[in-house]
């Protein structure tokens, strides 16, 4: 197990800064998610930690030891790190077990030892009866699991993974999910795993990287993320939230809380500790922390533009009243019929004040 710290990190393609400043601080045994939208420079990041590019500014370290800098690139090889890649890297012409064998191999881990160690690997993602088979007769789910094996058998103190469920079903992702937090567990490795799917990042990591367009917005654990989100970016991104402007923004006598103009009324949100009083803000809220008001709540005036059944909720999507060009959307748990055009009170259950840039 080893912590990761990056310094400042930047690197550019053909004069284009793809990675801008990043610093990250991964703690030993901490599972990290790097997420963000296409393109923002997250597999550049993994492959600056992995030593596969060289760095024009800034420093990395694993375990305590500069392994890159402006200067100096450690090799890969020399780093004791796994990798798992999306499209599995698997060799088609190995078995399974001699894939999961393949760098013990290399490293001159005697015959005996090496298939000790490749057994305990397969058994360890459930597949010690494939062995013998060629990675074309598996399954996406299964090729996954043999390049876990394989890193797994290696042993590595830090595990880089890029993407590695963008190729499988998603019944497959959801127990594959399972597999990785099982084997997160197990390990107690250091993991650093790219996604651009929030759900995914938010159910396997313990902090979040968030990543747009080469820098790190915010870096946070996923209930912080949610509920707290920094800027607009990641309000948006995590968790479907909707940013909307409010006005005459005063502290509450709440700490941690402020009193905000919705759509023409008062509600209490939470907001950063210290909020001043401003003019205005940007909010940000989940459908879920919309609700419909009943008689004696306040809320402020909207109408239905369409409604969808989603088994376990409504999904309403409307406009205030006040601003009708601002699309919204609230979960209805109730069996109320509603329809498009009806006007509706809708209630402020929870909220957050972005800070000020
Ligand atoms: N070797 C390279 N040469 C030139 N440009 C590159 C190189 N590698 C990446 N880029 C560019 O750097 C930017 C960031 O790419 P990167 O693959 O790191 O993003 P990403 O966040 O992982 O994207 P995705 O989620 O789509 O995989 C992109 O604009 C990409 O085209």
């Amino acid at each position: 197990m080893v912590g990761i710290v990056l310094e400042n990190v930047a690197k550019s393609f053909t004069g284009k800064r793809v990675v801008d400043g990043v610093s990250l601080d991964v703690n030993d045994g901490e599972f990290v998610a790097v997420l963000g939208p296409s393109g923002c420079g997250k597999t550049t990041l993994l492959r600056l930690v992995a030593g596969f590019e060289t760095l024009d500014a800034g420093s990395i370290r694993i375990g305590g030891t500069e392994v890159s800098s402006r200067q100096f690139t450690l090799p890969p090889e020399k780093r004791n790190i796994g990798i798992v890649f999306q499209n599995y890297a698997l060799w088609p012409h190995m078995s399974v077990a001699e894939n999961v064998g393949y760098a013990l191999k290399i490293n001159g881990i005697n015959a005996a030892e090496r298939n000790r160690r490749s057994l305990d690997a397969l058994a360890a993602v459930g597949m010690e009866a494939f062995g013998g088979r060629a990675p074309a007769d598996l399954s996406g789910g299964q090729r996954q699991r043999v390049a876990l094996a394989r890193c797994l058998a290696s042993d590595p103190s830090l595990m880089l993974l890029d993407e590695p469920l963008a190729n499988l079903d998603v019944h497959l992702r959801a127990s594959m999910e399972k597999e990785f937090l099982e084997f997160h567990r197990r390990t107690g490795a250091s993991m650093i795993y790219i996604t651009h799917d929030q759900s995914e990042a938010m159910a396997l990591a313990d902090r979040i990287a968030v990543m747009d367009a080469g820098r790190l917005v915010q870096f946070a654990a996923p209930r912080a993320l949610y509920r707290e989100p920094q800027n607009e970016m990641v309000a948006r991104f995590i968790g479907g939230g909707m940013v909307f402007p409010a006005r005459n923004v005063e502290p509450a006598a709440r700490p941690g809380h402020a009193i905000v103009e919705i759509f023409g009324t008062r509600h209490q949100v939470r907001a950063k500790p210290g909020q001043q009083q401003a003019p205005d803000a940007k909010l940000c809220i989940h459908p879920g922390e919309f609700g419909l008001a009943g008689t004696e709540d306040d809320g402020f005036s909207a109408t239905v533009e369409r409604v969808i059944y989603r088994g376990s909720h409504n999904q309403i999507d409307f406009h205030a009243d006040a601003m009708p060009d601002i699309p919204l959307t609230l979960h209805s748990y109730d069996e109320q019929p509603l329809s498009p055009g009806s006007s509706i009170s809708v209630r402020v259950n929870d909220g957050w004040v972005i800070p000020a840039a």
